[in-house]
């Protein structure tokens, strides 16, 4: 009995110390992964990158780089290379890449460009097509002396064909019967004076002729003018607000153009041609991107950049399409949330003759019209466009288109487009 129990004490001994024993191999088993783990969350990730703070920002080349003493020159590992540089030495950095040179681009050459100042007298050949109908035909009708009635009719109609339009047609008929009468003309230089006085005086207007392109004063702040280009498809808006920035930059001024037209392409590529020319800045939208917002953005880059004049080339839009001219009307009334416009110009061709009035009218309506730019005057026998055209709106002709060249733009002066005219 006393040898059983006996034998059953050792195996209870042996079975406790057995559990001793495996318990304190787990125990410990435990605590070595707990601490492995604690390791490898303690390793900084990528290498020695430790994203603690924020981006640590270095000036550009000033930093020293061991990569110098690395063997291989291009950026890639040479024979031998792994067993000469451990993988975990510093790597180069993006600094350190050398980029390929890009391809020069010849830088855009800046134009030398003519004074304004008497262009219209270098441009009075350019206006030979009109000439030809109002100096040859009307000279040598009212040269004649005594004119019968159907030498009048042919005087309206010289002038009705030359588009200057019912009204003012019947007033400067009046006008000039009025003068012949009373002076007893009887040459044909006679008859010039009488009617380059009659149609200089019927050209004549009360508003100012100037451009508002110059920058001015606003609360204490230089603010550049801000100019709006308008009108139909392929009148010369774009052609103009180059041969504007042309005339500005000739005079040291400082100009922003805002490439408005944002359904061609081709016509912010236009300006930036013409603005790379006088070395001007061109602010231009992604095609199709809202031309207010364009608008807006390139008088805000000309506010804060402290320019003298925002020339804005916008679309060429039909007058007869609402949609267009709302829109028209919306790209004014952005820009003006950021400075107020002081000269919107509307560009009409005076080859498109009468239609041009009715273009005129309606664009007058949207945007309150401050000047005219009569285009392609050089190309066509209807000139007379101009004295319709104002006297209709009230608003002045400030400039006229007399070619393609970059200068054929000209300040418009009446006694000098009558003598063009006259010859
Ligand atoms: N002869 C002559 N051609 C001109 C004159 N002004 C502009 N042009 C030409 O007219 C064409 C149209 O000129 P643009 O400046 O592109 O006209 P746009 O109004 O901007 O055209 P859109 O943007 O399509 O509405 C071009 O071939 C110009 O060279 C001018 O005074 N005389």
């Amino acid at each position: 009995m006393s040898s059983t129990w006996f034998l059953f004490v050792v195996v209870a001994v042996v079975v406790l110390v057995a559990i001793l024993v495996t318990g304190l191999l787990v125990a410990r088993k435990r605590r070595i992964s707990l601490d492995a783990k604690r390791e490898v969350e303690e390793k900084p990730k990528g290498g020695s990158y430790a994203a603690s703070g924020g981006i640590a920002l270095a000036p550009g080349g000033t930093a020293e780089h061991p990569v110098e003493d690395r063997p291989e020159t291009d950026g890639q590992p040479a024979v031998g290379d792994d067993a000469a540089v451990p993988r975990d030495s510093a790597q180069r950095t993006v600094r350190d890449v050398k980029l390929p040179e890009a391809p020069s681009e010849a830088a855009p050459v800046v134009e030398e460009i003519e004074p304004a100042t008497g262009r219209m007298e270098r441009l009075r050949g350019r206006l030979s097509k009109s000439r030809s109908v109002f100096g040859t035909s009307l000279l040598g009708l009212l040269g004649a002396g005594d004119l019968d009635e159907d030498s009048w009719q042919d005087v309206e109609d010289t002038l009705l064909m030359a588009d200057l339009g019912a009204a003012t047609t019947t007033q400067i008929v009046d006008r000039l019967r009025d003068e012949l009468s009373r002076r007893a003309i009887r040459s044909s230089a006679e008859a010039r004076e009488v009617l380059h006085e009659v149609l200089t005086a019927q050209l004549s207007t009360d508003s100012e002729r100037a451009v508002r392109a110059l920058p001015h004063i606003v609360d204490g702040q230089k603010q550049p003018a801000v100019v709006l280009v308008a009108g139909v498809n392929g009148t010369g808006k774009t052609t103009t607000t180059g041969k504007l920035a042309r005339v500005l930059v000739a005079q040291e001024k400082t100009v922003v153009l805002g490439a408005a037209d944002t359904f061609r392409a081709a016509a912010a590529d236009q300006l930036q041609t013409w603005a790379e020319r006088v070395g001007a800045e061109v602010v231009r939208g992604k095609e199709g991107a809202d031309p207010a917002a364009v608008a807006f953005d390139a008088v805000k880059r000309g506010v804060d950049t402290g320019v003298d004049a925002v020339l804005v080339d916008t679309a060429g839009r039909l007058h007869t399409k609402t949609g267009l001219m709302d829109e028209l009307g919306k790209v004014k009334r952005v820009v003006e949330k950021q400075a107020k416009v002081d000269e919107v110009l509307l560009v009409l061709d005076a080859t498109t003759g009468q239609n041009g009035l009715m273009q005129a009218r309606v664009f007058a309506e949207v945007i309150d019209v401050t000047g005219i730019v009569l285009t392609k005057l050089d190309g066509t026998a209807k000139g007379g466009i101009v004295f319709q055209v104002q006297k209709e709106l009230g608003v002045p002709v400030k400039l006229v288109g007399l070619g393609e060249g970059p200068d054929d733009l000209a300040p418009f002066e009446p006694g000098a487009f009558v003598d063009a005219l006259l010859g």
